[in-house]
């Protein structure tokens, strides 16, 4: 198994490449690229941790090497928020590294599945889809945003706030990546009731996570320890599907067929293709019904401005 991530010199891409060169099945390849040229480094230092796990770092403005029979392609690369700014503020500068990146992964490993991280994920997803139709690559069970950070900041804010044990903690996220397009179905979680109240806050907090790590770090970047793992739980999530491991299921931003958007977070089983299947999110609150119905205008905007980027 070959786990490629770009953008590995990054605040994500380093965190994640140590959780990954840990965590990964023995004999797995680890490939990291970054425009950066301290990558090669990055690899070297995290070679001498004793773990079955290959790691090569590749810089320059070419990710080809990195990319040579990649299973898993976990995608970075790009800037991050500075506090007073919104997701989207990053399209002008992300659009084109998630273009150029994806060209290349059309033509190199176009059989790989992908997980974008990449900021503003509800627009790069669709510019990522968009420019591997145009390579006549595109199977769209292959091709994730990664919303698992949203998934675990639910975990572990419900279960700081009723008392749980977080490892008990499952929490479906629908939706997107941003501000209201960011659902957490607080009305499935086991074992436990929210006030009216609690869900207004709780939802909140959830969509706002990101900019309190942004807020919090002063200009100094946005979620990178806590995205890193959960990029590392995803991308093994993958690799597990792959290996052809049952019942592996997480929350994932897709071109699923949901009746609400050409892309919409939903739990999906993984497997040896990518998307197995793609699995309803089942009943939800009429609160939850409202804030779905009122995030679609906006997931959708979002949606186009990636398809026409391309075009
Ligand atoms: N999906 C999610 O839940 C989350 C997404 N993000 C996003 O992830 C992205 C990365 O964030 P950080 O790692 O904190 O940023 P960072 O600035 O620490 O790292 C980004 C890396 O990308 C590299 N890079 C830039 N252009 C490149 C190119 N053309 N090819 C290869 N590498 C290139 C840079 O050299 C840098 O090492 C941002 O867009 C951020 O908004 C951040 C947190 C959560
Ligand atoms: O908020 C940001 O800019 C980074 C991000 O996506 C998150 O932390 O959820």
């Amino acid at each position: 198994m070959k786990v490629a991530v770009l953008g590995a010199a990054g605040g994500i891409g380093q965190a994640l490449a140590l959780l990954l060169k840990t965590q990964l099945p023995a004999g797995s390849k680890l490939s990291l690229y970054d425009i950066a040229p301290v990558t090669p480094g990055v690899a070297v230092d995290l070679s001498h941790i004793p773990t079955d796990v290959e790691v090569k770092g590749f810089a320059g403005e070419d990710p080809t090497a990195a990319l040579v029979d990649a299973d898993v392609v976990l995608m970075s690369a790009g800037v991050a928020r500075k506090p007073g700014m919104d997701r989207s503020d990053l399209f002008n500068i992300n659009a084109g590294i998630v273009r150029n990146l994806m060209e290349k992964v059309a033509v190199t490993c176009p059989k790989a599945l992908v997980g974008i991280i990449t900021n503003p994920v509800n627009t790069t997803v669709a510019i990522a889809a968009e420019v591997l139709k145009n390579a006549g690559v595109y199977d769209k069970n292959r091709l994730f945003g990664i919303t698992t950070l949203d998934v675990i900041r639910s975990e572990t804010f419900i279960a700081e706030l009723k008392g749980l044990n977080v490892a008990d903690v499952k929490v479906n996220v629908i939706g997107g990546h941003s501000g209201v397009t960011i659902l957490p179905l607080l009305s499935q979680v086991e074992g436990v009731t929210f006030s009216d109240e609690e869900v207004a806050a709780m939802t909140t907090r959830i969509q706002n996570a990101g900019t309190e790590v942004v807020e919090a770090k002063a200009g100094g970047g946005s979620a990178t320890l806590s995205m890193g793992q959960a990029a590392c739980r995803f991308g093994l999530s993958l690799v597990r599907g792959l290996q052809g491991e049952a019942n592996v299921i997480e929350c994932a931003y897709v071109d699923g067929g949901s009746e609400h958007a050409e892309f919409f977070a939903q739990p999906v089983l993984l497997g040896k293709n990518g998307v197995e299947k793609v699995l309803p999110y089942g009943e939800i609150s009429a609160f939850e019904a409202n804030a779905r119905d009122a995030m679609l205008d906006t997931l959708k905007g979002d949606i186009k401005l990636g398809v026409e980027f391309v075009k």
